[in-house]
């Protein structure tokens, strides 16, 4: 099977295939409604009032040593982009199951990749999700169909950079280091920049399905923003949240290796995706990290006798294999390498 979207839209489903089913206890979809999640405001971190930024630098910090995990809001991106986008991701997903085909990839290095569930190779359970992923960075690779998606989405990865880019400049120095700190000890300006976008079919009983599993992010920060349906939830102290975005906002989340390059002051967010009855939920996460020969590592800067280094360094492109080699569980990936 290629497609979900296809199979569901073919066949009108009216249950769920066995072999998607999920959920098998009710605790395991309990949520835990909180009004805590983070906020932080782009406008203020970017601010020429010094007071007004270092307060924002403060939160952040703060956001990502608790939480791992914030929203974004008066981050500049336009509306009309961010709706010329969902628009575009619409009509790719719309292509016949031949036209998608042609993108479909079986490796996780290959540069356009569109295919269905999580990671098909290792998996006994299938997930309520088709995707795309595309790296636009350091060179742009998209489909060339339909008409304008490419150019799109070239518009739309560019501000996503911009914005990961403050973002990091200012966890750098929430950190005590320069603001240049994260960009030039990862080589982000040479580095890789993914596109996920995921697209969840309506699902006849959604209580039974995952649209993604549990998991964690590889690269450094993920930023996401989503249709008008939610279904991201976040795991804080054993239990999860499901978050409701302000309108507009984008959703942040650390990745493992801001984890490992902070030797775990910050740490990357355990989250998951639910789908729903009601519509299609896309949902898209541009993921910036390192190039994939860098060998990521705990910060020598960040030492402190008290605290040696609690995980192993190594490259970005082992860490992404140690990943796809197993099915996916929460943090497992990270935990293979703690020291
Ligand atoms: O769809 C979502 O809300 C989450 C997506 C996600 O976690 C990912 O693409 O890594
Ligand atoms: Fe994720």
């Amino acid at each position: 099977m290629f497609s979900l979207k296809d199979l569901v839209e073919s066949n009108c489903l009216k249950s769920v295939p066995s072999n998607y089913i999920f959920l098998k206890n009710p605790e395991d979809s309990l949520l835990h409604e909180t009004e805590n999640i983070p906020i932080i405001d782009y406008s203020q971190l970017t601010s020429s009032n010094p007071n007004q930024r270092s307060k924002a630098i403060q939160q952040l910090g703060d956001a990502c040593r608790q939480w791992g995990f914030f929203m974004l809001i008066n981050h500049g991106v336009s509306e009309t982009l961010r709706d010329e986008l969902l628009r575009a991701i619409q009509r790719f997903f719309d292509l016949s199951e031949e036209e998608k085909k042609e993108y479909e990839g079986d490796k996780v290095f290959d540069l356009i990749r569109c295919g269905t569930s999580y990671n098909i190779t290792v998996e006994k359970t299938l997930f309520w999700r088709d995707y795309l992923k595309c790296h636009v960075h350091p060179h742009f690779h998209a489909p060339s169909k339909p008409p304008g998606f490419s150019e799109t989405l070239k518009e739309y990865s560019a501000k996503g950079r911009e914005v990961i880019g403050e973002l990091l400049k200012g966890i750098s120095q929430s950190l005590g280091l320069e603001e240049n700190y994260i960009q030039k000890r990862m080589n982000v300006d040479s580095g890789s920049q993914l596109l996920v976008i995921n697209f969840y079919p309506p699902c006849p009983k959604p209580e039974l399905v995952m649209g993604l599993p549990a998991h964690t992010d590889h690269g450094l920060l993920t930023l996401l923003m989503q249709n008008e349906f939610g279904g991201l939830q976040i795991e804080q102290n054993g239990k999860w949240i499901p978050v409701h975005p302000v309108p507009n906002s984008f959703l942040v989340n650390a990745g493992d290796h801001l984890e490992i390059l902070t030797n775990g002051k910050y740490k990357s967010v355990v989250h998951r995706a639910g789908v729903n009855k009601k519509g299609s939920r896309i949902s898209v996460a541009t993921a910036i990290g390192s190039p994939l020969d860098t060998i990521v590592g705990p910060a020598p800067e960040l030492d402190d006798e008290d605290t040696p280094p609690a995980y192993r360094a190594i490259t970005y492109r082992d860490y992404l294999q140690l990943q796809q080699s197993h099915e996916i569980d929460g943090k497992s990936c990270l935990d293979r390498i703690r020291i």
